[in-house]
């Protein structure tokens, strides 16, 4: 499993930072957003669809290093579809979702997992197959035994959730992270009920860390992804009420989907989320440097080029 390890960056703080990307895909109003949210804030409420991707992001502060788990939740609506492999470019895990009442959101998720065989080797990314909205048993159009088949004849995870009910939720992130552990031993996950208590939100602590991935850098070294640096607060993160330090990659991808769908690349972007207040300078400066990482300038064709 590839993870980027970073030097920690505190004073005297020599600890690694573990970098670990998870891409939530699937059709519209499957509930992706409504998990993460269960996930990150242990609540459900009504949200409105996601425009192009939310990012946030969740640190966990272990003995031996930190770990970082950035989680993009991406739109499901057909209009975002030609820009969704931007998001998932450099995944560790995705969790495919559908909604086990509507089952064209599953045969959805199935098209997912081909494109994702497309752009990863089996061994490059975890993969989990949910279905969510278990609380409407009355209305279930996918039966379990169908989804279980299916991920255990591609070699999936797989779980029903529900992000309302609150049934399974921490236990498919977990799962994914725990998965992770297997693909060359890079890091080790497990349940630390004394620290965190069952219900906790991240009940993970990392047990031994032996060295980086095969795709660890150090910051600035050409070919690593670039650590989260630029003051910023999109989507989910914003929802939350937790602005977060946003990842020049996605104020790139950001203003990348806005060009390609006839937008411009500043401040005034159209499909940028309403009212966030990076909107401005924030942006613009963590566009600069996604660029800069990628060695190109602040125009539309470096811009293109770069992502
Ligand atoms: N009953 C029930 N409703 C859910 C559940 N999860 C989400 N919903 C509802 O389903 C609708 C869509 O949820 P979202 O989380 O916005 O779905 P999404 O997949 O992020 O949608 P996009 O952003 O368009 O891709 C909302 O009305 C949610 O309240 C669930 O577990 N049970």
């Amino acid at each position: 499993m590839a993870q980027t390890v970073v030097p920690g960056s505190s004073l005297g703080d020599n600890r690694p930072t573990y970098i670990y990307k998870m891409v939530l895909l699937g059709s519209t109003s499957v509930g992706k957003s409504s998990l993460a949210y269960r996930y990150v804030k242990n609540d459900f409420k009504e949200s409105l669809p996601t425009v192009g991707c939310s990012f946030f992001t969740q640190t966990i502060q272990l003995e031996t290093a930190t770990i970082k788990l950035e989680i993009w939740d991406t739109a499901g609506q057909e209009k975002y579809h030609s820009v969704c492999h931007l998001y998932y470019r450099g995944a560790h895990a995705a969790l495919l979702v559908y909604d086990l009442t509507n089952k064209e959101t599953f045969n959805r998720a199935k098209q997912w997992l081909m494109e994702l065989e497309k752009e990863f080797l089996p061994d490059e990314i975890v993969i989990a197959l949910v279905g969510n909205k278990t609380d409407l048993a009355d209305e279930r159009e996918v039966a379990a035994e169908d989804g279980e088949e299916f991920a255990r004849s591609r070699s999936l995870l797989f779980m029903e959730t529900s992000a309302k009910s609150n049934h399974q939720v921490n236990d498919i992130f977990m799962a994914v992270a725990g998965r992770g552990t297997s693909f060359g031993s890079v890091l080790i996950f497990v349940l630390d009920v004394t620290r965190f208590g069952t219900k906790g939100r991240i009940p993970l602590v990392l047990e031994g860390a032996r060295g980086a991935g095969r795709d660890a850098v150090e910051p600035g070294r050409a070919g690593g992804r670039p650590p989260p640096s630029i003051p910023c607060s999109v989507g989910l993160e914003q929802q939350l009420g937790t602005p977060d330090r946003a990842h020049p990659e996605q104020c790139c991808i950001a203003s990348h989907d806005a060009l390609q769908r006839g937008g411009t690349a500043g401040t005034a972007n159209p499909i940028w989320p309403k009212g966030c207040p990076v909107q401005g300078a924030a942006w613009s400066q963590g566009l600069t440097t996604a660029l800069r990482q990628r060695g190109g300038q602040g125009d539309k064709a470096s811009l293109v080029a770069a992502c």
